[in-house]
């Protein structure tokens, strides 16, 4: 388990990560969001040992993580690391040698994932000759390499293609199923909706929101939506709804509670024509909103 307590860097006037805790259990896969300069970037730095924190600790499996775990630990950097002149493949088994691996197995793992992942005929191509996402894809290669202990991806999926997004997600699942903690930062909400096991809101430089996309939502406010055949304005005479919108014969409404709502549910069932009425799930940018700008 990847633990961050506490963590603090204070640039001049800038506190860009203020007091920061979460953590990244075994196995699961944690979404780290926030809009531009919430201080992602600065956080994953602080857990790999790159950055000193002006204040707070990084642990792994419960004590202060050492320069021998963080080696351990994949990394996929903001800027991002490999050569541009150097041929992908040569690269990549370079980088695996670097984390201990010999050098036929860095050549061996390089080139099979390279193949798996549709680079099998550019093995010999250099860095800078391959189109952004095809790049991308060498870099989340080069964090996965070495039997990573953990895995901290500064926006790993950004520039790829929907294929590519799960077939790296595929790739990423297979570390979470050995038990690997995986943390990625992302601005693709509906994408770490649907791969995190949890998710960790950053806002100027707080963490403002964490838990799973349910705990979340859990927190939003309760939607409904009701369908009539007939007009649906009655509502507005119903105690303790508040109509949101009004469209015809469907509104959507939040009551003040589950209960308010059976009852709005009853009345509409008795003056008949009732075509639906449905809980609103809030998309994980509606909370982000909210709490970003609480
Ligand atoms: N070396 C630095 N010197 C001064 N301020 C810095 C430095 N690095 C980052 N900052 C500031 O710290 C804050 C957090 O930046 P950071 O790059 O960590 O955000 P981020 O969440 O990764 O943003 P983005 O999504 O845009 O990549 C910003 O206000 C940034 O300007």
């Amino acid at each position: 388990m990847l633990g961050v307590h506490g963590l603090t860097r204070q640039y001049a006037e800038v506190r860009a990560v203020d007091d920061v805790t979460f953590e990244v259990p075994a196995g699961k896969m944690i979404g780290f969001v926030g809009g531009n300069g919430a201080g992602k970037t600065t956080t994953m730095r602080m857990i790999m040992g790159v950055l000193a924190p002006t204040a707070g600790e990084v642990t792994w499996d419960g004590r202060p993580a050492t320069r021998a775990d963080r080696t351990r630990f994949g990394y996929m950097p903001e800027e991002r690391g490999l050569y541009p002149k150097q041929g992908v493949l040569d690269q990549l088994a370079y980088l695996g040698r670097l984390h201990g691996m010999s050098q036929n197995d860095a050549r061996g793992r390089a080139q099979h994932l390279l193949e798996r992942f549709g680079l099998g005929d550019r093995l010999k191509e250099k860095v800078e000759k391959l189109s952004l996402g095809n790049q991308q894809r060498a870099q989340i290669i080069a964090a996965v390499l070495g039997d990573p202990t953990a895995l901290i991806l500064d926006e790993p999926f950004s520039g790829l293609d929907p294929a590519a997004v799960e077939q790296m997600a595929d790739l990423l699942r297979e570390h979470t199923s050995n038990g690997v903690p995986v943390l990625f930062s992302s601005h693709q909400l509906d994408l770490v909706d649907r791969l995190c096991d949890g998710i960790v809101v950053l806002h100027k430089g707080k963490v403002v929101a964490s838990g799973t996309s349910e705990e979340l939502r859990g927190g939003a406010p309760l939607r409904y939506v009701l369908s009539l055949t007939g007009d649906a304005g009655w509502v507005r005479g119903v105690t303790g709804i508040t109509v949101l919108d009004v469209e015809g014969g469907t509104v959507a409404l939040e009551p003040e509670s589950e209960e308010v709502a059976q009852r709005l549910l009853a009345e509409a069932v008795s003056r008949g024509g009732v075509r639906e009425f449905s809980k609103i799930r809030p998309s994980l940018s509606e909370i982000y909103r909210e709490v970003a700008a609480a």
